[in-house]
């Protein structure tokens, strides 16, 4: 068996996991330190409907109590998504050394490799990666030499298509913390032409024994809002805080599909002063081959975020310093979870 290796990016090739038993390198020993539980009754994942009148409460309410929620009626065309799912297949199915050419390197967040802070995982996610950032054509030319045009223009048109859902969706959620239509506007992440956003292609092959291995380990985004597209197989489950229903549980989101997922990330938790949750998830592996599409938003690179001064007025402090997404990235990469702890302002 081929084995490609690199430690640094945290990524294992060999034969695209066709392992004929799973590898001590890829076991998760504490995978069920919480249980993992059904998307039902009070853990029913909120669903919600972009033509819903009360769009806005019901946005506010899932980013307060859950920090994920599922999006229907979204607008975008199932063919456009179709067609990005088809060249997903199109580059994982590339063998290995072909990926290899375009793995990700020092300093650049974008290419093929291992989820960015793998670094303080004891164990290989059962999971590829492929990173886009502002372009996709210098690395499709690589992979693909003969035929690069198609995967960027499916990748363009879904960019098109995502960043106006996107907006959309990030002006609901300013409009539920209070800020007015004119408020909106004057702040950096309200502002569409002062967002970034990149784009995570993720593979999790289907595995014989999955309850062993982990596609991403628990992890919150970093920006402020991320729009995740999958192939229709569950997978994704965000830790649900011990309350009065029940103890500390991984609760599955339920894979619906034409549907989108929208978690919120640490970014927006500092904006919203604390209020909107930024929320701890992690991937699950299955017996079927899952694709998944994570879309992240944020301010970009010099712009600090700090709390809303609407939010964080008179009555409640400030409870972040302003931060830069970079920034937080480079603490996060240091200080793993601990990140925004580090920009907590002290109340004494
Ligand atoms: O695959 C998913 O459902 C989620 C991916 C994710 O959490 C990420 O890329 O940060
Ligand atoms: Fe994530």
């Amino acid at each position: 068996m081929s084995l490609h290796t690199s430690r640094k990016l945290k990524i294992h090739q060999p034969e695209n996991f066709q392992y004929e038993s799973i590898p001590d390198s890829h076991v998760w020993d504490d995978l069920h330190d919480h249980p993992s539980v059904e998307p039902i009754g009070p853990d029913a994942v909120p669903v919600i409907d972009l033509n819903d009148p009360k769009l806005i409460e019901k946005i506010g309410k899932a980013c307060e109590e859950w920090g994920v929620f599922i999006i229907c009626n979204h607008g975008i065309e199932p063919e456009v998504l179709n067609r990005l799912c088809s060249q997903m297949h199109r580059l994982f199915a590339l063998p290995a050394e072909v990926k290899l050419k375009v793995a990700k390197t020092e300093g650049h967040d974008a290419g093929y490799g291992g989820f960015p802070i793998s670094h303080f995982c004891p164990k290989f996610s059962w999971s590829e990666g492929f990173a886009i950032g502002s372009s996709s054509v210098d690395h499709a030319q690589k992979l693909w030499p003969d035929d690069y045009s198609t995967f960027c223009e499916v990748i363009e048109e879904y960019k098109k298509a995502i960043n106006s859902l996107g907006c959309r969706l990030i002006h609901a959620m300013l409009l539920s913390l209070g800020l007015s239509e004119e408020e909106l506007c004057q702040i950096p992440v309200g502002d569409s032409s002062k967002l970034k956003t990149v784009m995570h292609l993720n593979s999790y092959p289907a595995c014989t024994n999955p309850d062993r291995v982990l596609g991403l380990p628990p992890h919150t985004d970093s920006g402020c809002v991320a729009i995740v597209y999958h192939n229709g197989i569950s997978g994704l489950q965000v830790l649900r805080c011990k309350d009065d229903i029940a103890p500390t549980r991984w609760v599955t989101v339920p894979a619906v599909s034409n549907t989108f997922v929208v978690n919120i990330g640490d970014l927006m938790h500092v904006l919203s002063n604390g209020r909107f949750h930024n929320v701890l998830h992690r991937v699950t592996i299955s017996k079927t081959n899952r694709l998944s599409c994570a879309y992240f938003f944020g301010p970009q690179a010099d712009i600090k975020v700090g709390p809303l001064s609407k939010l964080a007025g008179l009555e409640q402090s400030p409870l972040y310093k302003p931060v830069t997404w970079p920034g937080l990235q480079k603490m996060r990469s240091m200080l793993h979870d601990k990140a925004l702890q580090a920009i907590k302002i002290d109340s004494n």
